[in-house]
């Protein structure tokens, strides 16, 4: 059922929670990416032109001992949101209490403000991780309607998102609405053809993905290091490379199951060592990599093939790295596979968060795409078919 969206509430004189997912790394208290609080500025904007006070609510990392609270403030993030609104951002280094209260009760109109990272509740019982009742109740308490921006926690059930939904009006904000018409759109009503395209590092991963595209895309293809266990499926040795011995099985049934639709790799860059200066050897689908190489890539003829697969797709769905794309010598199929997205036209071309994500948005191709999400467990989860807690306690409209 289609949600209410941030334009559905009356915003002006409203105290307006917003959870958000600011969940971003952190190194040495510099924010090395800040993709996820870029991707919350529309619905934040909005909220303050339209005289709403906004009052952010997010999590950073995970927090279950009081020394797990060490870089773990929101405070650098509330300094780099405000840069990117030129705007004065108030931030609050408690997620419940009197000086909390009293900085929201003197908001004005358009003002923002943002809470200290919600998981600092989870210290004492996971009150924020367990949707404890009356921190949900609490923290709605704070506001008069809730705004849900938050994909990449979606898959979660927590206070901050599900809780507060559960006793305001809600809606969801501009980022979640447009993940659910991206992903949403592409899973249950692609244009055809749709191809999938699976990598990463484990089939264990990526299973629910797997099933429950195989009865909705057109076509899927396979690579990274789960093509090996699907390798052994199919009586393939395959030397040093990555394997889940307990999912050779489930393979074998994947692999029935979706006849010519599963595509693997016709070839693959092998090496002895993980190191940009390796010695790669490229060996044959149908041969043996030998005991003590490891494949690493897809390999140019692979490329060559998913390349003419893709054509002519109208909708594609990526996740997951076609090899160890963090060095170069093993990024080629990864980038092969961005260039052959690049080039699709009239597609709609979406990558599901995660090292795929990364690995566009690291190799120069993330504005060739038609969606980067910016949840990866909770695009994944959605891939796989099912409902997030997040999008489900959202009012309808
Ligand atoms: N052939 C391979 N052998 C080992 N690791 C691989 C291989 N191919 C890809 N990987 C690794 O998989 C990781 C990403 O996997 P995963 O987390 O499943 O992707 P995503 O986050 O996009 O779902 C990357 O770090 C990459 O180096
Ligand atoms: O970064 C997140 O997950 P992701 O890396 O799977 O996208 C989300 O903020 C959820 O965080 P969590 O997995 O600690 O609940």
């Amino acid at each position: 059922m289609a949600k209410k969206t941030v334009e559905d509430l009356e915003l002006k004189d409203k105290k307006v929670l917003v959870r958000v997912d600011f969940n971003v790394p952190l190194k040495d208290g510099v924010i090395t990416n800040d993709n996820r609080i870029v991707a919350a500025l529309p619905t934040v904007k909005y909220i303050v032109e339209n005289g709403g006070k906004a009052i952010l609510f997010s999590h950073l990392g995970r927090v279950k001992t009081e020394e797990d609270k060490e870089g773990k403030s929101l405070a650098p993030v509330a300094t780099r949101l405000s840069e990117l609104l030129e705007k004065e951002v108030t931030f609050v280094p408690q997620t419940r209490g009197e000086e909390l209260e009293q900085a929201i009760a003197n908001m004005n109109n358009g003002d923002v403000l943002v809470v200290e990272n919600t998981r600092f509740e989870d210290i004492d019982g996971k009150k924020e991780s367990k949707n404890d009742p009356e921190l949900g109740k609490y923290w709605a308490s704070l506001g008069d309607v809730f705004v849900n921006d938050a994909f990449g926690t979606a898959h979660r059930a927590h206070a901050s998102n599900v809780g507060i939904a559960s006793n305001l009006p809600s809606a969801a904000g501009y980022l979640m609405e447009k993940e659910i018409k991206f992903i949403g759109g592409a899973v249950d009503e692609p244009k055809r053809p749709f191809v999938a395209i699976l990598g990463g590092a484990k089939v264990s991963d990526k299973i629910g993905v797997i099933e429950n595209l195989i009865d909705k895309a057109d076509k899927i293809l396979i690579g990274g290091g789960m093509t090996y266990t699907f390798g052994v499926a199919k009586g393939r040795k395959i030397g040093q490379s990555l394997v889940e011995l307990d999912k050779v099985d489930l393979a074998k049934s994947l692999l029935e199951k979706a006849g010519d639709k599963i595509i693997l790799p016709i070839d693959t860059v092998c090496a002895g060592e993980f190191s940009n200066d390796a010695v790669t050897t490229i060996v044959a689908g149908n041969e043996d990599i030998p005991d003590d190489l490891e494949g690493l890539d897809i390999g140019p003829k692979s490329i060559e093939l998913f390349t003419k697969e893709l054509q002519g797709a109208k909708t594609v769905v990526w996740n997951g790295p076609m090899g160890v794309f963090e060095l170069s010598t093993f990024a080629k199929g990864t980038v092969g596979v961005c260039e052959a997205i690049a080039d699709l036209s009239d597609a709609t071309t979406i990558i599901g968060g995660g090292d795929s994500a990364a690995a566009a948005i690291q190799l120069g191709y993330a504005d060739k795409f038609t969606h980067i999400s910016t949840g990866g467990g909770a695009s994944l989860e959605y891939l796989e078919g099912k409902k997030l807690p997040g999008v489900e306690s959202i009012s309808d409209k």
